[in-house]
């Protein structure tokens, strides 16, 4: 996976820091782009897993839209050049100033998630005189079968209008003269590893967009949100996600009434493979029954082990490098961060080959939700990320 002259420019930075493989993005982005032809699907990045703007050009130029989830998500999109007819606003908790911010840049929709937000953005629109595009986020009670903190699609969930409170809201809508409802939108979890969630997520949009269909409602575009999983276990063997049986399901099972765009939201299928979180071991503490490997990157830099226990396959780039030729034994290490907590900890017994202060490692699979969810806990520095083509 990484050249030794990558290694080599890894050893003169300064780290910890994340490295972007573009080359392994652009083929991700040819893929999908070649899928989402061949199906006449459209696909909307979803900012939030990755908004370094490099990366975003890319996904721009592929002529794929933007999936936003706060009004700097909105201004950013736009700023890198993103149609605003191919920007989406989703999100529980918009305020007033993000909506205005998305209204004055006439974005192509708003997915909304409440009535309330919806009788809001209606007042909003008419004071400058506009009238929004809305899709309505309906909460389908289907379960992604995925952590769960990032199951978004199930009744107990803050997310989307449930159901039972579609007629209703039929009725509302026909008093707010600047919104008009144009589409309907899912979204029910992320890093989905079981396919046949999204049989059931089909049959389930079905059913209510049929509802609108007797409703008299014509629906233009149906949204079914993001989800794909990507393998965790191994990167390098999956280093593209299984976007062909993933739009293959939707194109069999899903109705698509004639003319109805369909739209996805990806984000982690796209971004996750071309990152790595770049860090050095600060030191080897042999504990009681436990050999610690402590780099100089924590919980700080990537959230993700401590916020879910998640599994992240690690590298010791510079061992490997030494002892590719030979048969050498592998150590137990737990690789943990430097911040003051418990849980600042990327892995438990990671078989590594013997690795010492200065050895360069890596985490991989770390290109979504990675930077994004960087804090400055402990009043950490923050490097610049660096991209190889
Ligand atoms: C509304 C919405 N759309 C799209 C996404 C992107 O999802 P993923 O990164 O799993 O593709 C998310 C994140 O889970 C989301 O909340
Ligand atoms: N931050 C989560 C994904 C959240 C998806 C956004 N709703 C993760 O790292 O897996």
């Amino acid at each position: 996976m990484f050249s030794s002259m990558i290694i080599e420019k890894f050893q003169q930075q300064s780290t910890p820091f994340y490295h972007y493989d573009l080359g392994l993005l652009n083929k991700t982005i040819e893929h999908v782009a070649g899928l989402a032809k061949k199906y006449q699907f459209d696909i909307h990045y979803a900012l939030k897993a990755n908004s370094n703007e490099p990366i975003l050009k890319l996904l721009k130029d592929a002529g794929f839209g933007a999936d936003c989830v706060s009004g700097n998500e909105v201004k950013l999109a736009a700023k890198v050049g993103f149609d605003a007819k191919s920007i989406l606003f989703a999100g529980v908790g918009k305020t007033d100033k993000e909506i205005n911010i998305a209204l004055d840049l006439d974005i192509k929709a708003f997915n909304c998630e409440s009535v309330q937000e919806i009788e809001i953005l209606n007042e909003l629109a008419a004071a400058k005189n506009k009238t929004a595009e809305i899709s309505l986020r309906i909460n389908p009670n289907v379960d992604a079968k995925t952590h769960k903190y990032i199951t978004t699609g199930l009744d107990e969930n803050k997310f989307g209008i449930n159901q039972a409170d579609l007629a209703q809201l039929l009725q509302t809508l026909k008093q707010l003269n600047h919104i008009q409802l144009t589409g309907l939108h899912f979204h029910i979890g992320s890093q989905i590893t079981d396919l046949n969630v999204f049989k059931g997520l089909c049959l389930r949009v079905n059913e209510i967009s049929n509802w609108f269909k007797e409703q008299g409602i014509n629906i233009e575009h149906l949204n079914l949100g993001g989800g794909l999983g990507i393998d965790y276990q191994q990167p390098d063997e999956h280093c593209i996600a299984d976007f062909e049986q993933y739009f293959a399901i939707f194109d069999e099972f899903l109705e698509r009434k004639h003319d109805q765009q369909v739209h996805f939201e990806l984000g982690r299928s796209i971004v996750a493979q071309c990152g790595n979180l770049i860090t050095r071991v600060v030191f080897i503490k042999n504990g009681l029954n436990t050999n610690f490997a402590i780099v100089d990157a924590g919980m700080t830099e990537l959230m993700r082990p401590a916020l879910y226990q998640s599994y992240h396959q690690i590298d010791n780039l510079t061992a490997s490098t030494a002892t590719a030729d030979k048969d050498t034994e592998k150590v137990l290490y737990d690789v943990v961060g430097p911040i003051c907590e418990s849980t600042d900890c990327f892995g438990r017994a990671v078989e590594l080959p013997e690795s010492k202060r200065g050895d360069i490692i890596a985490i991989r699979s770390a290109g979504a939700y990675g930077e994004v969810m960087v804090s400055n806990y402990n009043l950490r520095d923050r490097n610049s990320p660096l991209y190889t083509a």
